[in-house]
């Protein structure tokens, strides 16, 4: 049984810890999740562009798929998944020092900042070592279980947070989601230099807002232009995963907590492939998930 909840108070967070100590030494080492088969981490070269959005769809194909499957919202900043899982209202348990995930509607179990703020529009103002911590006791001290899929929700950007979760992870891949313009060439290259950092595989880009569907007359319009993902995973030699229209129904459907794959016939072929291209790279590896003490 649960035994507390994780007290916050109301209104913005303001904690003045000490300023944060300079790292001495090598970071911190990374390890797999004792019980977890797989994590893949999805994120992008900047903020907006839809790693949520993919996230939560690639978690709900993968438990869909009768795959036990968590998911990490560490973005500690806006984290929007549990309301695109429908599980805004939730809160988060601890049992002894271990964190419980979630149980969402959708059979993904998920981790998220978002249940322990009071509110959806408290701003998080921590310093960077509390960051660390937060991000830290996220990734370290959830009681997965056994899990086949932990997918992780990087923070956006390629900066200080997402080192931070990749650091901590022993992940077995990336997956980097992009917009269809040119510039998704210069974004890929900086979320495919980061993983290729931390010697973590890139598993392929997904193009995301990729032609507008309008809702009108079912035309497709390219408001962002189309084929940058594709461009961008010819020209680094990774896979390409596949192409997610922009589509009016999903940012309501979102934010009614209604992942996509849900009610689309069209989203779940799509993710279907994206999740078949990612289980075929990983699944293939041996792993050791279940070697290690965290
Ligand atoms: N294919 C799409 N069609 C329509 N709307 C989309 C699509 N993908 C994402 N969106 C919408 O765009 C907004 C940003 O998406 P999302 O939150 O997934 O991006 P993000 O990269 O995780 O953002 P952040 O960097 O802020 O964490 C959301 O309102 C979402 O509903």
């Amino acid at each position: 049984m649960p035994t507390d909840t994780l007290p916050m108070p109301k209104g913005t967070i303001k904690i003045n810890n000490p300023p944060p100590q300079p790292i001495i030494g090598p970071p911190p080492k990374s390890q797999k999740y004792k019980g977890v088969k797989h994590t893949i981490m999805v994120m992008s070269g900047k903020g907006g562009v839809g790693k949520s959005t993919v996230s939560v769809n690639l978690a709900v194909t993968l438990a869909n798929q009768s795959l036990k499957t968590g998911l990490i919202d560490a973005d500690i900043n806006g984290p929007d998944d549990p309301k695109m899982l429908g599980a805004d209202n939730e809160k988060l348990y601890a049992q002894g020092d271990k964190i419980l995930p979630v149980k969402t509607r959708y059979g993904v179990d998920l981790v998220s900042m978002g249940f322990i703020l009071p509110t959806e529009d408290t701003a998080v103002i921590w310093r960077g070592a509390l960051r660390h911590k937060a991000i830290q006791q996220f990734l370290e001290d959830v009681m997965w279980g056994e899990r086949d899929y932990v997918i992780i929700d990087m923070p956006p950007g390629t900066g200080d947070e997402a080192l931070s979760v990749s650091q901590l992870i022993d992940a077995d891949g990336v997956v980097i989601v992009v917009t269809p313009q040119d510039i998704a060439l210069l974004d890929a290259k900086k979320a495919i230099n980061f993983a290729n950092q931390l010697k973590v595989p890139v598993l392929g880009i997904v193009e995301n807002m990729s032609g507008f569907i309008c809702p009108h007359c079912g035309q497709t319009v390219d408001i962002f232009k189309r084929g940058g993902g594709e461009k961008a995973a010819e020209a680094y030699g990774v896979p390409f995963l596949g192409r997610i229209p922009l589509v009016a129904e999903l940012v309501e459907k979102s934010d009614q907590g209604i992942p996509a794959v849900v009610y689309s016939e069209e989203m779940r072929k799509i993710f279907d492939e994206i999740a078949r291209k990612v289980r075929e790279q990983v699944e293939k590896k041996p792993h050791s998930g279940t070697d290690s003490s965290m």
